[in-house]
């Protein structure tokens, strides 16, 4: 069942089309990572989903409620981490994780949520007092503390030192693990590929592509096979491949979209010759790579048509609206994550 579900989702600022007949669905336990560059539309979309901006046009279904009209009933049941949050800076971390365990029917034990984002031996200390850091696992805190069953990270570890980021990430697993749906934005790819198990990219307030974190763009994409020339050969040596080779002194890049073909034709070369392939790698553009490519095409965010990929979780031009759905074989399915 799908937790949230947006269908042609529109929100305007006089001329600017903050997000712009934008759909997608989020199934009930799975992690999902909004991405996109700065003025994407990520935090417009967030804010809707939680109830806390009107939208211009298209339906929005979270947790079976419309966020505009659920109330407090709505609210109870989703937790929010939100990017800058304006505490009540002369509490103490103690005081303020009570008070918001108040306002939830069920929630969890403040004192166990202040360990868990590792803020115990700041429990007595007054928020004011806290570093940016420790201010954010502060607002992880108070995001848990109500035991939601669907949470908003916006841009959670902005601001962790690494070991923090970490522990924010293992909380965040657990989380997952315990059932909770996670939406969260981020501009950290790597945090993407560790937590989510889908990502979603915007673009100028429309959707670019959808899918998991290692698939996005498409198997279109390929993979590049690496290896050096064996002593004694020349590129024209090397055995008929599917691949595009590019060669650089020594080094042999082939972009392939059949590697198992071309690794088995390389190596039936090399073993006949009897010469060894040295530094034989196979590698798959990461995400960050796939990402930055889709942010720089040209595509709809410029308003001239498609965004130029062919592949089946790259959405063209308008296609976000009619196809809220992934790609076929992008179905979630809980605990698929390896
Ligand atoms: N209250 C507002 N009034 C006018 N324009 C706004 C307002 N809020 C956002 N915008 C504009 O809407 C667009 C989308 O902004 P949004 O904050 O949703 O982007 P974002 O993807 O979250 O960016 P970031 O990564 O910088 O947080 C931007 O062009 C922004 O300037």
């Amino acid at each position: 069942m799908s937790a949230v579900i947006v269908e042609g989702l529109r929100k305007h600022y006089g001329d600017v089309r903050a997000v712009d007949g934008v759909s997608f669905t989020v199934a009930e336990g799975e992690v999902f990572a909004l991405l996109g560059p700065n003025g994407a539309g990520k935090t417009t979309t967030v804010e809707i989903l939680e109830g806390h901006r009107d939208r211009d046009g298209g339906t929005v279904s979270v947790l079976g409620l419309d966020p505009a009209t659920g109330g407090r009933a709505y609210r109870e049941r989703i937790g929010i981490v939100l990017q800058e949050a304006g505490f009540e800076e002369e509490f103490t971390v103690t005081e303020l994780v009570r008070l918001y365990a108040g306002f939830y029917p069920h929630p969890r034990d403040p004192g166990e949520v202040i360990d868990q984002v590792g803020l115990a031996d700041k429990r007595n200390a007054r928020v004011r007092t806290l570093s940016g850091g420790q201010k954010r696992r502060l607002d992880l805190a108070l995001g848990l503390v109500g035991r939601p069953e669907l949470l908003f990270l916006d841009e959670p570890t902005t601001g962790f030192d690494p070991s923090a980021r970490h522990r924010a990430w293992e909380l965040i697993d657990g989380l997952r693990a315990l059932g909770t749906t996670i939406l969260l934005t981020t501009h950290y790819m790597d945090e993407a590929q560790n937590l989510a198990d889908r990502v979603a990219v915007l673009r100028g307030g429309r959707l670019v592509a959808i899918g998991a974190p290692d698939t996005l763009g498409g198997a279109g994409r390929g993979s590049v096979l690496s290896f050096r020339l064996p002593e004694g050969a020349v590129p024209a040596d090397l055995p008929p491949l599917t691949g595009e080779v590019e060669v650089y002194g020594e080094a042999v890049a082939v972009h392939t979209g059949q590697a198992a073909r071309d690794m088995h034709a390389l190596t039936g070369w090399a073993l006949e010759r009897g010469v060894e392939l040295t530094s034989l790698t196979l590698s798959q553009p990461s995400l960050e790579d796939v990402y930055l490519d889709l942010i720089e095409q040209p595509g709809p965010a410029a308003g001239d048509g498609e965004p130029g990929a062919s592949s089946g979780s790259v959405i063209g031009d308008g296609e976000s609206e009619s196809s809220p759905e992934p790609a076929a074989g992008e179905e979630f399915a809980p605990g698929r994550r390896s």
